[in-house]
């Protein structure tokens, strides 16, 4: 069992809605609808939790509603070592059609002060304190521009723990500057870093290897889909292709996939293997709302029909004009 701290500066309350399909401008009645505490390194936090790792949760809460979010750590045994700030957490709609797409609605989160900041730097040392890894996960709020995030993500780095990170937007500018250990972007996150399309799977996978070039991050984990997962190190390119599953929901998918791909990193399993419990377990998610369940009867037959494609060499990347 590991300890693993798992950041989100921008949680939020899930609203997730199911509908037969969605039609811009009309009215709508729901089949389903339900709200949970959610974000991005909480669920990590969730899946990791599940996996038998003991897990502290960080970041900033709005304090106005933030009893649901204790609720939850409680009843899944979660240390909560968030920050609270005034106000209330913002709301994500989800909205998941019978096809399986999703449309994200994200709020922009609440507006960070520079004291809130500065309580959330000084939390820092006692919050890393007998870690083994640390999870940042999410958006970046309001009030916590580039520069700040960057100086963030370096002075964790100095922990010398490794920092496994899944940011979007600016979040990414300031990967650039900081540089991480493990990068999980999915594809439009991957466009974001880079600043140009990337329109199929080797422009992917170069674009990949280019990240580590560049050192902005040391490991990218690149998040499919339902192409599933590649993991590129630097010296080879591992990728994993998912069992076929109803899906319902893809909310979770990508925070299981890199909570559950730590995870065998950190039993000291071979990537390989890691790759492919990933994979499996992030189809797992997608069949309902929330994080995958490691625990699903039929966990093991998923599993079982993970294909992984024999590791390619490392992907040379385009030469870089003068
Ligand atoms: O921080 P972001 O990028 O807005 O993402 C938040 C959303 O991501 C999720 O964690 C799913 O990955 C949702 O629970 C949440 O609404």
């Amino acid at each position: 069992m590991a300890k693993i701290i798992c950041y989100t500066l921008n949680p939020a309350f899930d609203l997730a809605v199911t509908l037969p399909a969605l039609r811009p401008g009309t009215v709508h009645r729901a089949q389903s609808s339900r709200m949970d505490p959610a974000g991005k390194g909480i669920n990590v936090g969730r899946v990791l939790r599940r996996l038998g790792h003991a897990v502290r949760l960080g970041g900033l809460l709005g304090e106005d509603n933030a009893e649901p979010f204790g609720q939850l750590f409680r009843r899944e045994q979660m240390e909560d070592a968030f920050v609270t700030v005034a106000g209330s957490t913002r709301i994500n709609v989800k909205l998941a059609e019978a096809d399986g797409r999703v449309s994200d609605l994200n709020g922009p989160g609440l507006t960070i002060t520079a004291a809130d900041w500065q309580r959330l730097l000084t939390a820092m040392p006692e919050q890393l304190a007998g870690m083994d890894a640390v999870v940042v996960s999410g958006s970046l709020p309001p009030g916590v521009d580039v520069e700040a995030f960057a100086q963030w993500l370096v002075a964790l780095r100095a922990s010398g723990l490794p920092i496994w990170v899944d940011t979007s937007g600016p979040g990414m500018q300031a990967v650039r500057q900081a540089g991480v250990h493990v990068l999980k972007p999915n594809e439009e996150e991957l466009e974001q870093l880079l600043g140009r399309a990337l329109p199929d799977t080797l422009a992917l996978r170069e674009a990949a290897d280019e990240v580590l070039r560049l050192g902005w991050a040391d490991q990218v984990i690149l998040s499919l889909g339902a192409e599933g997962a590649c993991w590129c190190d630097g010296t080879s390119l591992l990728q994993a292709h998912p069992p076929e599953v109803s899906v319902q929901n893809t909310v979770c998918a990508g925070d299981t996939l890199l909570a559950a791909a730590l995870h065998g990193e950190l039993s000291g399993w071979p990537r390989s293997r890691s790759l492919a419990f990933a994979t499996a377990l992030a189809a797992e998610c997608v069949r309902h709302v929330g994080p995958g369940d490691p625990d699903a009867a039929d966990f093991a037959s998923l599993l079982a029909q993970v294909r992984l494609d024999a590791p390619s060499p490392k992907v040379s990347a385009p030469e870089m004009p003068e």
